[in-house]
């Protein structure tokens, strides 16, 4: 699903209103109006106290409207002006007429004094700021957003939580409504999915406003939200007469003593995903640990007893990952930056891989376009340096991406696939996958497609995907908690099953998974 920028949002906004000969507030109304439809299909009626809290934009327009519904279909509502300014916007006046000529008259909040009393089983609808925030809310405003806050209310935000911009950081955290549900306006934000503004959403829904679908379809993203629906065109099926040759040979580099699982999961992931054959190539005192642990996987050792010190092999590996347990002590350094040097292979590189890199930066310059790096937030930061939010990283992550032409997974809550200045945000995965291991095999994952002929930056989407729809899946025996990194692995082939059982789930977030 592509994500638009704010800028994009108002593009279309303005082209729908010209092609479609309409106002600008009938393309609130229908906006508004999918909002009320939201709760009122939910609520049936009932009479819970729903506080509307409105701003002077159109984002404060839209509550107007939902207000004006609401009571006109018998709720308990109560419309609040939150009048920070008397620059109101022309349809949020229309509205307020409106609303007026229905016979309600909304309570004009002016200052700290006059906050409303909500309690905890009231609804709230932050209507207060959308898209147009252009700075910091603060004063009484920002008192009102916490008094919203602390009431810990059901709230639902229309199009964003307020505080929030759609693609850069608030400029003040502790102004920014928290919200249960928002419901967006024709496509998601990235602020939702990143963890430091994610967290102030716990789900959300997409309303499609009827945005002019031909400005929307025609205009390029450099942001896409990947679900099923966007994987399922990258997979290739096997041909019957296919043999373990046509999907290629795997080499996984890593380990060291104490660290040999690393590998172990690393490789029974690359299998598992489909690869024909996969080596490991780890030092000697995991040899045996590793031909009993994964028989399918084969094994030469390095001259290294307890770490690499010499990597030299004798074959031709289709790809190869490198960097699970493979620690960083100096004969391991060398031998690493030897390889590095000299290979010409397709490489996936994770965990001690990049933090070698990030300390003899100079590598980085042998890789072959298109490796594939997939660090955690922390080896991040020892690639590219420290960032001031989390946009700042996506967008130094682009940089460093570029320069050295690599395709980069920021690893997370979301993972981000980082390419060609463009961002492949997924939605699969959830918090049991913070377990050790579990990045390796990811790592595994990635490796095991591009064996089988996916192109490097299909396979780290793609790769992305499955480890966390594996993981989802899982879930449901495992419980979280429970959750282990080799259990990721049992269930790769069920993610694949998945990806054919049943049509993509709604377009929701519940704290983290689909519906
Ligand atoms: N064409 C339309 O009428 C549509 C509008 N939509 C709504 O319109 C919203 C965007 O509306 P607007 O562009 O009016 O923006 P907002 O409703 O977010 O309000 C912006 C207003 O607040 C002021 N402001 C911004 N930051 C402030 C701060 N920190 N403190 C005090 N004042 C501040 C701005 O100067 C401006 O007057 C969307 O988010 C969406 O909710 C949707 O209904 C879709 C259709
Ligand atoms: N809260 C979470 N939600 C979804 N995925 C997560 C979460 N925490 C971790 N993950 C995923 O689990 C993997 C962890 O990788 P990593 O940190 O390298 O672990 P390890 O080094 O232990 O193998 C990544 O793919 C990451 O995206
Ligand atoms: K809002």
């Amino acid at each position: 699903m592509k994500i638009f920028t704010a800028e994009q949002l108002y593009e279309a906004d303005k082209i729908t209103i010209k092609k479609n000969k309409i106002a600008s507030s009938d393309l609130m109304e229908h906006a508004a109006t999918q909002v009320f439809t939201w709760i009122h299909s939910r609520m049936q009626g009932a009479p819970v106290p729903i506080h509307v809290f409105c701003g002077i934009g159109n984002n404060g327009g839209d509550g107007l409207v939902l207000g004006r519904h609401l009571l006109q279909h018998g709720y308990k509502v109560q419309v609040y002006v939150v009048n920070f300014s008397d620059q109101r916007s022309e349809d949020f006046l229309l509205n307020y007429n409106r609303l007026k000529d229905a016979e309600c008259w909304p309570t004009l909040i002016k200052g700290e004094g006059e906050f409303p009393k909500i309690t905890k089983d009231d609804i709230v609808v932050d209507a207060i700021f959308g898209l147009g925030l252009n700075r910091a809310p603060e004063g009484w405003v920002k008192a009102l957003m916490q008094h919203v806050n602390d009431a810990r209310a059901y709230t639902i935000a229309v199009d964003v939580p307020s505080g929030l911009y759609a693609n850069s950081a608030p400029d003040d955290m502790e102004a920014v409504v928290h919200a249960n549900m928002v419901l967006t306006f024709q496509a998601p934000k990235l602020s939702f999915f990143l963890p430091e503004t994610g967290k102030f959403l716990q789900s959300w829904e997409v309303l499609d406003i009827g945005l002019d679908p031909e400005y929307l379809n025609a205009t390029d993203v450099t942001m896409q939200l990947i679900g099923k629906q966007e994987v399922l065109p990258m997979y290739v099926p096997r041909q019957k007469y296919s043999h373990k040759g046509n999907y290629g040979h795997s080499l996984i580099i890593g380990g060291s003593f104490g660290k040999i699982g690393a590998v172990s999961l690393a490789g029974k992931a690359c299998l598992t995903t489909g690869a024909g054959l996969v080596t490991a190539y780890i030092p000697e005192c995991g040899y045996e640990i590793l031909q009993i642990a994964v028989p399918e996987v084969m094994v030469t050792s390095d001259p290294g007893k307890r770490q690499i010190a010499d990597i030299k092999f004798d074959m031709a590996p289709t790809v190869i990952g490198v960097g699970p347990g493979m620690g960083t002590d100096d004969q391991t350094r060398n031998a690493f930056a030897e390889f590095i040097r000299t290979n010409e292979c397709p490489l996936v590189i994770d965990a001690d891989g990049l933090n070698i890199l990030a300390a003899e930066k100079e590598l980085l310059e042998s890789l072959p376009a298109k490796t594939v790096l997939t660090p955690h937030p922390g080896e991040l930061e020892r690639l590219i340096g420290a960032w001031t939010d989390d946009f700042d990283k996506l967008e130094k992550t682009k940089a460093f991406a570029k320069k050295y032409d690599l395709v980069i997974v920021v690893k997370g809550a979301h993972s981000v696939t980082v390419c060609d200045q463009k961002l492949y945000i997924n939605t699969t995965g959830n918090p049991g996958m913070a377990t050790g291991g579990s990045g390796d095999v990811l790592l595994g994952m990635i490796t095991g497609l591009i064996s089988q002929g996916y192109d490097p930056l299909q396979a780290a989407v793609f790769g992305v995907y499955l480890h966390g729809r594996a993981a989802d899946i899982a879930v449901n025996d495992t419980s979280y908690q429970g959750l282990l990194a080799s259990d990721i692995i049992d269930y790769i082939g069920d993610a694949f099953i998945d990806l054919f059982k049943r049509p993509e789930p709604p377009v929701h977030e519940e704290e983290g998974k689909h519906e």
